[in-house]
């Protein structure tokens, strides 16, 4: 099995070079992002190293006015004093202006690395194929763009910064305290052992803590988005109860596993006081006899104390990065994945030119299957006349949405070719491709924005007048006149909300002002009433008088109006040849009619 894009996600049995090969793409990723920024980056660690120098000089220096300053202002000698007064305000004030320069600084990197990020994931999955769409669904590639960035962002901001500054300042802290007082340091050094052991047990619980927290959290929100989406059915169906006790489960669950961490943190917190005030304690006993036999300067004793308090303090935010560190890193891998997806309906290298395609498909040899092993279309041939308009019927499953699919080049044929004016579509500019053929789903998905702006998506810079004339050729002026705001009416405010037919009637004029060759309708007609239907199948008559049409109708009244019919069983066209002959025959499509026709008296 292969790890290479998304499909490691599902796994979790990696051999170590498998492994090793996503925490290479983890990596690259990591280096590409940051190589921008390399010059800020290098800037804010010496910003960082300076200021740390200058926080940790204050103890010293407060040791050198005791020892020497107030000796020597008792002789009359202010200057020591003074110095060492001086330096102390120096540090703190250069200290404190070169961490509000390292925050701004950190602050730019990871918010440039992030947008990069977001630009990345967005434009990559747009420009997927819909065969990476269909099988890797909204629901992960939200996630992609939501918390994945986030636990890289939180990485970013928080945990990089904490585990720097962090290590830098106990590192100075213990070169400091050697340079005074090796006796002290070699004391703190002492409690390095527990302070591991502690860390390390914090570590491994917190880890599994931490991970089934993510999971129950992410677990409430699948449900709430669940529920949510299919709020129709939860309430056609009266599940409310179910999910209740189901969300209320999971409710617990959250709880549960942060009432651990919880407690887990009341452990850590207090032990790690413990430690720190047993060595601060020690570092005192031991200094103080040392002070009484006149082996210790009592400002370097202060000192001792003052950076053995302070080393036990950024403990806890190290100890946090681990976390942090581990569910940025899995983002990231999940992330690199889906950059690494290629898609699968390329774009030729060398297009051929197509200025205005004449309308005539072909399916010369094809197969095409979803995945290797179940074939959807068997070799099949397919010969569609420039002008003709094709009814396709079928059962359900029977491969209509998939011939639609092919012939708008949502997939590629897994073998022979597909062809507009006997061009191979694979050789066909993206953009020549969307102008020549055009698809209108069920779905008829409006953007947010006017109605306007919706029927202008079919030919951008249309103007008013085109956009109206297209609305008025398929019957759907009247009612968009009728809304609030006309044709200004966003359509996503309350007051814009329109039906499914009309939303329906929306695309089809933004399909006719979009004025293709090929034009294809995928059960475009079954969310109108009849009446609706029939004022569109008289629009659907001038529209796709001068272009190539192929309707895909679950409702046989729209066959009417093709110039001829092809039936399609598991793949394979069964029937094909003009309405009449079809109905006259003793086929399938004659059985389907006959059916029809007595349902309808
Ligand atoms: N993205 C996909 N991945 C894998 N299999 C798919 C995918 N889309 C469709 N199929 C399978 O391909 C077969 C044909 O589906 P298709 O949608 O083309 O049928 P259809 O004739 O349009 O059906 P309907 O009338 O119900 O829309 C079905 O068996 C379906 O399970």
């Amino acid at each position: 099995m292969s790890v290479i894009g998304v499909q490691g996600e599902e796994r979790h049995d990696f051999t170590p070079e498998e492994s090793r090969q996503i925490r290479r793409r983890s990596l690259r990723l990591l280096g590409s992002l940051l190589r921008p920024e390399r010059k800020r980056v290098a800037i804010s660690i010496a910003v960082i190293v300076i200021s740390t120098a200058f926080q940790v000089a204050g103890p010293a220096l407060i040791a050198i006015g005791i020892d020497q300053g107030l000796p020597a202002l008792m002789k009359q000698d202010w200057m020591p004093l003074a110095l060492a007064g001086g330096a102390y305000l120096f540090t703190g004030v250069a200290g404190a202006a070169l961490i509000s320069w390292y925050t701004v600084l950190s602050a730019r990197i990871s918010q440039a690395i992030l947008i990069d990020l977001r630009t990345r994931v967005f434009l990559h999955t747009q420009r997927l194929s819909l065969e990476f769409h269909e099988s890797y669904t909204s629901g992960r590639i939200i996630s992609r763009q939501t918390s994945d960035l986030d636990s890289i962002r939180e990485l970013l901001d928080e945990g990089i910064n904490n585990l720097i500054r962090g290590v830098l300042y106990m590192g100075f802290i213990a070169v400091a305290l050697f340079w005074l007082d090796w006796v002290s340091g070699v004391v703190l050094m002492c409690s390095l052992v527990p302070l591991f052991f502690l860390t390390r047990w914090f570590q491994r619980r917190s880890q599994t803590l931490f991970r089934r927290s993510r999971v129950a959290s992410a677990r409430l929100i699948v449900k709430f988005v669940e529920t949510m989406t299919g709020i129709r059915a939860v309430k056609a169906f009266r599940v409310e109860k179910r999910n209740e006790k189901e969300f209320g489960d999971l409710t617990e669950d959250y709880r549960d596993v942060n009432a651990r961490v919880i407690q887990l943190f009341g452990v850590f917190d207090p032990s790690l006081v413990l430690i720190g005030n047993v060595t601060v304690g020690i570092v005192l006993l031991v200094g103080g006899f040392r002070v009484i036999e006149g082996q210790l300067a009592i400002g370097v004793l202060l000192a001792a104390l003052l950076y053995t308090r302070r080393f036990f303090d950024p403990i806890e935010e190290m100890a946090m990065f681990y976390n942090s560190y581990q569910s940025a890193a899995a983002a990231l891998e999940k992330i690199s994945g889906v950059l690494e997806e290629e898609p699968g309906v390329l774009d030729p290298a060398k297009p051929v030119d197509l200025w205005s395609a004449k309308g005539r498909v072909r399916f010369e040899d094809v197969e095409f299957a979803y995945r290797a092993d179940r074939m959807i279309l068997p070799r099949f041939d397919l010969d569609i006349p420039a002008g003709q308009t094709i009814a396709l019927v079928g059962s359900t499953g029977a491969g209509k949405s998939t011939l639609a699919k092919l012939i708008s080049r949502f997939y590629d044929p897994t073998d022979g070719r597909v062809s507009l004016d006997g061009i191979d579509l694979r050789d066909l500019h993206p953009k020549d491709l969307r102008r020549a053929i055009v698809m209108v789903t069920q779905e008829a998905y409006l953007f947010s924005g006017s109605v306007a702006d919706n029927i202008a998506i079919g030919r951008p810079g249309a103007s008013m007048d085109e956009i109206i004339h297209a609305a008025q050729a398929v019957g759907a002026d009247d009612f968009i006149r009728g809304l609030p705001n006309g044709y200004d009416t966003d359509v996503n405010k309350r007051g814009g909300r329109v039906s499914a037919g009309q939303r329906q009637l929306i695309s089809f004029a933004r399909a006719f002002l979009a004025d293709p060759a090929v034009l294809i309708l995928d059960e475009a007609t079954s969310s109108l009433d009849i009446p609706s239907e029939r004022l569109v199948q008289e629009a659907l008559q001038t529209l796709l008088a001068d272009r190539t049409a192929v309707i895909i109708a679950h409702r046989l009244s729209t066959v009417a109006i093709a110039d001829r019919v092809l039936v399609m069983e598991n793949g394979r066209i069964v029937e094909d040849g003009s309405p009449d002959e079809l109905i006259d025959g003793t086929g399938r499509f004659a059985q389907l009619h006959a059916a029809w026709r007595d349902s309808l008296v």
